[in-house]
C-alpha cells in the first residue's frame, strides 16, 4: 500500500501540460523521500510506449534513472486523436476491465501512482466511458486538474471541474499551467480566484513558463510544495 493516495492528472484540454505537470509532481514526491511512479495507461500518437515523442519517454528521461516507459503504458494507438478513435482504426477496443487491472496490479507494487489522461475529461476512450468516467470509477485517487493559464481557462476549467462533480469527484485540486510565458500573473490570480470562489476547489500553483526543462523543472516542481502538504506528506 502507498503511503499517500494515488494522484490521476486530468486536463482542461490536450497540450495544457499534462505531462509536465506530472514530471514535476513525480520529481516533488522523490525530493520528499517517495518512489512514485508514472503511468499513462492510454498513450495515443504512439509509435511504441518509448518513442522519444511518447509522455513516458518524456516524463522518465527527465527524471532519470531506468526506462519504465514500457511498463507505463497500457495501451498504444499510433493515430494522434481521442482514444477510442484511435483504437477503432487500430482494429481494437478499449476495455475497462483491463485498466482497472492495470492500476491493480500497479498499486501492488506500493508505489504511489501518478496516472496521466489523455486530452481532456471528457475524452472518448469507448463507445460510452470517457477518460473521467474510467477515473472517477477508482477508489483511492486524488485528482488534480493541469488547467491553461490564459484568457478562457474560467469557462474550461468550471466546465471540467462541473463534468468530475457529476461523477462524484468532489475535492480535486487544479494547477494552471502558463505554458507559454504568455499570460499576467494579476490574470493568473484572478483564475485563481474565480476556480475557488466560484467551486469552493483550491487552485493550488501555478506553473510559469521553462524555458528549459532539463535545469528548471526542480526549482519548479517546488511550487508544488502546497499541493503536497494537503495531500498529508511530511515535506522538509
Ligand atoms: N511550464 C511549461 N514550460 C515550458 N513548456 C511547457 C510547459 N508546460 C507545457 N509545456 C510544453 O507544452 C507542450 C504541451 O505540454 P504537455 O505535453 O505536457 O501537454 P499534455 O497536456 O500532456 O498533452 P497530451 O494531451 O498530448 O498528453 C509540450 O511541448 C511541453 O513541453
Ligand atoms: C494525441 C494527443 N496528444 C492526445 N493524447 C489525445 C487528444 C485527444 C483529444 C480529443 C478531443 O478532445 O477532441
Ligand atoms: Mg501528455
Amino acid at each position: 500500500m502507498s503511503p499517500i493516495k494515488d494522484i490521476c492528472i486530468t486536463g482542461t484540454d490536450t497540450d495544457v501540460g499534462k505531462s509536465v505537470l506530472s514530471l514535476l509532481v513525480m520529481k516533488i514526491l522523490r525530493a520528499n523521500g517517495l518512489n512514485p511512479l508514472y503511468l499513462k495507461p492510454f498513450q495515443t500518437g504512439c509509435h511504441s510506449p518509448s518513442h522519444p515523442y511518447s509522455d513516458p519517454s518524456f516524463v522518465l528521461t527527465l527524471l532519470g534513472g531506468g526506462d519504465e516507459s514500457k511498463d507505463s503504458v497500457l495501451y498504444c494507438f499510433r493515430e494522434a486523436k481521442a482514444p477510442y478513435f484511435a483504437a477503432r482504426d487500430a482494429g481494437k477496443k478499449i476495455d475497462p476491465a483491463a485498466f482497472k487491472a492495470f492500476i491493480e496490479e500497479k498499486r501492488a507494487m506500493g508505489r504511489p501512482l501518478v496516472v496521466e489522461g489523455a486530452g481532456g475529461a471528457l475524452v472518448p476512450v469507448t463507445e460510452r466511458l470517457n477518460v473521467i468516467d474510467l477515473f472517477a470509477k477508482e477508489e483511492n485517487f486524488v485528482h488534480i486538474v493541469a488547467a491553461r493559464a490564459g484568457l478562457g481557462t474560467i469557462n474550461h476549467t468550471l466546465l471540467t471541474l462541473e463534468a468530475m462533480s457529476n461523477r462524484g469527484i468532489t475535492r480535486p485540486f487544479v494547477v494552471f499551467m502558463d505554458r507559454d510565458g504568455a499570460t499576467d500573473p494579476v490574470m493568473i490570480a484572478e483564475h485563481m480566484e474565480a476556480v475557488e470562489r466560484i467551486t469552493g476547489i483550491r487552485a493550488v500553483a501555478s506553473i510559469g513558463r521553462m524555458c528549459c526543462i532539463e535545469t528548471e523543472s526542480d526549482a519548479m516542481a517546488e511550487r508544488l510544495l502546497p499541493l503536497l502538504r494537503a495531500l498529508g506528506v511530511d515535506t522538509e
